[in-house]
């Protein structure tokens, strides 16, 4: 069978299209935040999010990422108000990186690229029943996203790291709980917020994104821990998962509105 999709020369991000062809769709994500362009909106709300600590289940490592796939079967954790109408209800959460402390977010602002991004999944759980429907609606997915820097040590994210040498081959999982996907956010939730997609095929165009201003640091080695994850399954010969992000794409006719002055 083909190859499926990846982040090599062969089946990347540019060939995406091939076998996903809303790859050129009109709301596509990642894309470049320039912050001259964006409008204020007076009618957008603050982020209202309460997570329960409970809710995460597992950490996996699903061969283009790692991600802590939580119990989203009742509102036990759910985001709120900012952009949104109604309450999603928290998924999963994953980052995406790239091969050196210079690029690996997906979103940039202004021309900034940041060193990784982390993805805090939500679907509208008031309007359908499940993920699965959720993310063939156009308002079926919000996903908050933030903007990792290269910098100082990140106690919160240490707890996830250290169990990335357990679920080094693509397909190992281990569980994974008690914990708190918001002590990852950083102290200001002013946001970012534009309608696009999954950055991943099948590229669903069904995110309601919420992008954070203020970026969360975290330290060269444990952002080098990131790129010792395995893309290749146990017994297979091992290939290093250096860089799983896509880059932006055209807007065309969309507007980025901010929460903030
Ligand atoms: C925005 N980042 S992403 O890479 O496109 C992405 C994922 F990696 C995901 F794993 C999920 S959850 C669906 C699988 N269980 C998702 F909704 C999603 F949007
Ligand atoms: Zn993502």
């Amino acid at each position: 069978a083909r190859q499926s999709w990846g982040y090599q020369d062969h089946n990347g991000p540019e060939v995406w299209h091939e076998l996903f062809p809303l790859a050129n769709g009109d709301r596509q994500s990642p894309i470049a935040i320039k912050s001259s362009e964006v409008k204020y909106d007076p009618f957008l709300r603050p982020l209202s999010f309460s997570y329960d600590l409970t809710s995460p289940k597992v950490i996996l490592n699903c061969g283009y990422a790692f991600s802590i796939e939580c119990d989203d079967t009742e509102d036990r954790s759910v985001l709120r108000a900012g952009p949104l109408k109604g309450s999603y209800r928290l998924r999963q959460l994953h980052f995406h990186w790239g091969p050196t402390d210079d690029y690996g977010s997906e979103h940039t602002v202004d021309g900034l690229e940041f060193a990784a991004e982390l993805h805090v999944v939500h679907w509208n759980s008031e309007k359908y029943p499940c993920f699965v429907d959720a993310a063939q609606q156009p308002d079926g997915l919000a996903i908050v996203g933030v903007l990792v820097k290269a910098g100082e040590h990140n106690s919160p994210l240490q707890k996830v790291i250290n169990v990335l040498d357990v679920i080094k081959t693509k397909g190992s999982q281990v569980a994974f709980t008690n914990f708190d996907p918001s002590s990852l956010f950083p102290e200001s939730l002013d946001y970012w917020t534009y309608h696009g997609s999954l950055t991943v095929p099948p590229l669903l165009e069904s995110v309601i994104w919420i992008v954070l201003r203020q970026p969360i640091t975290a330290s060269s080695e444990q952002l080098a821990t990131f790129r010792s994850l395995l893309c290749s399954a146990k017994g297979e010969p091992a290939c290093c998962l250096l860089s799983n992000c896509r880059p932006p794409q055209p807007l065309r006719n969309r507007h980025v509105r901010a929460f903030f002055h």
